[in-house]
């Protein structure tokens, strides 16, 4: 009788080229993702070392942290030096044979929404990509991971990485969620609970009533943040959800080719009886909107209640908020509302947050935008006519992008003529200064965020909702 495994251990068995010893791996690569940031330093080592792509079919590039997501955009960029950036991924790109998604390409968007939406991320699959959030296609069974630009070149030149078997936590979310209530709250208590390096370097499966509950893009948003709670990468078991949900996805097997993948992937989930190193719980059942109050993910609450009162520690962040202890959060005063980046947006949230907006008006002075994840996403949601409910009720509709999720890719809140201090946004992190210079983050559901936008102040999305 073979030992019973766990998901996490049959992708990774069925991964290795060689043992190296001392629980050291020559991994296969399934997928590689670039993108315009960290894409030209893969490209650049790799082509001055004379090296090629080992299987450029197996490696795409999209354009997404520094292009201007404005309409009417070109290679120029608000990003300092963003032009001979995109320009130096689009040229390297080209020079490795790979597929790349460019500007004007309808399958462009942020690098973890369009590889599982293309079927490029699959089921028991290994990919990486050159970017922390990787581990976001793990809502679809992928094993994903983020590596740094040394691995990235390794992994293009030869489809293979070196990694240590990482240690196992599973993490299961009881109860069925309750109504106004999202994946992104359900990571956002988890990682409240248990701390934002709660989960050490792992890799997490997610489990449990309220995740099998999830639809495939929500459970893209648990798995986004995983790498927020400290993990190394984390993933959802695939199931019939997962599977009808990749159907026809272009790059994903078609025919009997399909038949067969699903039959494979269908041998992937946890044997009963296997073992994890760790195991955590956390019960939805009466779970509330989350917001985060500080400068780390784990800093969060329910929306109808505050900043724990018996803090200490946290003086620093709560100066940079500019929030005392016990003070609610319900009420609290925004100047700005984001909904995008690979957290939250994706289709299903912007129908959410549209739907929380339809008929209604943003507040007099707040800043508010949707960027879609993708380009094939804004051109579904404005089928749907839902670019136009958000610019009839006061929100700016974008082209596709990272865009304000990250102050480095060139936009910020706090630019002049339109200074953001306080922002709630349905991103991943609210470090000091991640929307810009002295910008305050405030991490909550796309609801949230949209209903906030509409009271003008941190509020609570349920009465929108029912
Ligand atoms: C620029 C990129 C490498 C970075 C990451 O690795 O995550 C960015 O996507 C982020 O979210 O901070
Ligand atoms: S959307 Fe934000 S978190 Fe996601 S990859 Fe882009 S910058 Fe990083």
């Amino acid at each position: 009788m073979p030992e019973a495994r766990n998901i996490i251990e049959k992708i990774w068995d069925e991964h290795v080229v060689a043992d190296l010893g001392g629980g050291r791996s020559l991994l296969h690569v399934d997928r590689i993702l670039l993108h315009d940031r960290s894409g030209p330093a893969v490209f650049g080592p790799l082509q001055e070392s004379g090296r090629a792509a080992a299987q450029p079919s197996l490696v795409f590039g999209t354009m997404d942290h520094i292009v201007d997501t404005h309409v009417g955009r070109n290679d120029d960029t608000r990003f300092k030096g963003g032009r001979a950036f995109i320009q130096a991924f689009r040229e390297g790109a080209h020079h490795a044979g790979i597929t790349l998604f460019d500007l004007d390409d309808p399958r462009q968007g942020i690098s973890h929404v369009v590889s599982p939406e293309l079927g490029i991320a699959l089921p028991g699959a290994t990919l990486v990509c050159c970017d922390s959030h990787t581990c976001t296609v793990g809502g679809i069974g992928a094993l994903a991971w983020g590596i740094g630009t040394t691995d990235g070149e390794h992994a293009v030149a030869t489809q293979t990485l070196v990694r240590a078997q990482p240690p196992t936590l599973r993490v299961e979310f009881h109860g069925k969620l309750p109504p106004g209530v999202f994946a992104k709250d359900m990571v956002l208590a988890l990682i409240a609970r248990y701390g934002a390096d709660g989960a050490a370097e792992h890799a997490i499966e997610f489990c449990g009533e309220a995740v099998r509950g999830l639809d495939v893009e929500a459970r893209m948003t648990l798995c986004n943040m995983a790498v927020e709670f400290g993990a190394w990468t984390g993933l959802v078991a695939p199931d019939d959800v997962t599977f009808a949900w990749l159907r026809d996805r272009p790059y994903a097997p078609q025919g009997t080719r399909w038949d067969a993948a699903v039959a494979h992937w269908r041998t992937l989930a946890s044997d009963p009886g296997a073992s994890y190193d760790r195991t955590l719980h956390l019960d939805c059942s009466r779970l509330a909107p989350q917001v985060s109050w500080g400068t780390n993910p784990g800093q969060a609450c329910a929306v109808d209640g505050g900043v724990p009162a018996d803090l200490s520690g946290e003086e620093r962040a709560l100066a940079y908020m500019d929030l005392r202890p016990g003070q609610p959060l319900a009420g609290l005063p925004i100047d700005a509302a984001f909904i995008g980046s690979c957290t939250n947006s994706r289709l299903s949230d912007l129908r959410l947050a549209a739907g929380v907006v339809r008929g209604r008006k943003v507040a007099p002075g707040v800043t508010a935008l949707v960027v879609p994840g993708s380009t094939s996403v804004k051109r579904a949601a404005e089928a749907e006519g839902l670019d136009a409910v958000f610019r009839a009720a006061g929100f700016e509709w974008r082209e596709s992008g990272c865009s304000l999720c990250f102050y480095v890719g060139g936009d910020s809140f706090d630019r002049p003529g339109r200074t953001a201090r306080r922002v709630i946004s349905s991103t991943n992190r609210n470090f000091e200064g991640r929307q810009g210079p002295g910008v305050r983050t405030h991490l909550a559901s796309p609801a949230t965020v949209a209903a906030s936008a509409l009271a003008g102040c941190i509020a609570d999305p349920r009465p929108l909702l029912a």
